[in-house]
């Protein structure tokens, strides 16, 4: 029978070598949130799928949500762009402030909101166009049209993305020829040509091989102190390594919201160290 306090100290030394302590990004300091949820919920007819959340998401920050299947990960993650509006039967209640703005207040502006805010599936979805089209969407859609600034947004995207020296010299190529680590990594891409407030990522490498995965985890550590990131993820080995803050739910409660220098190496609540332990879920 293991006791508690050897549990702990195996999940300290699990989890030791992936946590990293990063201070916070310049001009940011520890409180500085960009989104607040205050007593959020969702549901789906009269089932809490997320339940009286409360916690600041740090900006220019990466935060992992954890927990078993069904626990509300992506309910959350789609409440943020308020795609939840989009599902019949589906509510919410209590708070979510975007840069102090109540994302499910009467003055937002959904399509705007919707905008702002980057996302990335599990499957790459690039559009069947070519690699400079899939990132120009975005801008164009924001009306951008001179063709000198769409060639620099392009450049500077997909650099930032770590694809450029890969595709620079077939931009007008199909996106569709591109490996599936590529295809992600331009899907990334076309969520950063917007300028996005945020990026929200579902399971951003659970489609790829361990190689395309370890690039995409490189990339996130270049985009943290720029951009605001928020990423689902059953993969706690990934949670720990790519962010900064990891938000624990089971069944729709928010377990425990911490720093990962906490929340992976010394737990405060026993269904956490049970979870990161695995043992359940
Ligand atoms: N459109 C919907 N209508 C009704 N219930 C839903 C709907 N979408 C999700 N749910 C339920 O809400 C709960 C949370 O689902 P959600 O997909 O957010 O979980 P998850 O943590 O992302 O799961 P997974 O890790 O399997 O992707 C589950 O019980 C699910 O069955």
């Amino acid at each position: 029978m293991v006791t508690r306090s050897e549990r702990r100290d195996a999940i300290s030394s699990q989890f030791q070598s992936l946590v990293k302590n990063r201070p916070t990004p310049d001009g940011t300091d520890d409180g500085d949130a960009i989104l607040e949820l205050d007593d959020f919920s969702v549901f789906y007819g009269d089932f809490p799928a997320v339940h009286r959340l409360r916690l600041g998401m740090p900006r220019r920050q990466i935060t992992a949500i954890i927990g078993p299947s069904g626990c509300g990960k992506s309910t959350l993650l789609n409440a943020i762009n308020r795609m939840t509006d989009l599902i019949p039967g589906a509510r919410v209640s209590g708070r979510m402030r975007l840069n102090g703005e109540e994302v499910y207040g009467n003055r937002m502006d959904v399509i705007w909101l919707r905008r702002r805010i980057g996302m990335v599936f599990q499957k790459p979805n690039p559009f069947p166009k070519s690699i400079y089209d899939n990132v120009a969407y975005g801008p164009r859609l924001h009306g951008k049209r001179d063709r000198d600034e769409l060639d620099t947004i392009v450049e500077r995207t997909l650099k930032e993305s770590a694809l450029w020296e890969e595709v620079q010299t077939r931009l007008h190529a199909n996106a569709m020829s591109l490996s599936g680590g590529q295809q992600q990594r331009l899907c990334i891409a076309r969520a950063l040509a917007i300028e996005p407030q945020m990026v929200l990522l579902d399971e951003p490498t659970s489609s790829l091989d361990p190689q395309s995965t370890a690039r995409i985890e490189a990339l996130l550590e270049e985009l943290r102190g720029h951009y605001t990131v928020i990423i689902v993820t059953h993969n706690m080995q990934q949670a720990a390594r790519v962010s900064d803050y990891t938000l624990f739910l089971y069944e729709g409660e928010q377990i425990e919201f911490a720093r990962n220098t906490q929340l992976f190496l010394n737990p405060q609540q026993e269904q956490t160290e049970e979870y990161i332990a695995g043992r359940f879920g």
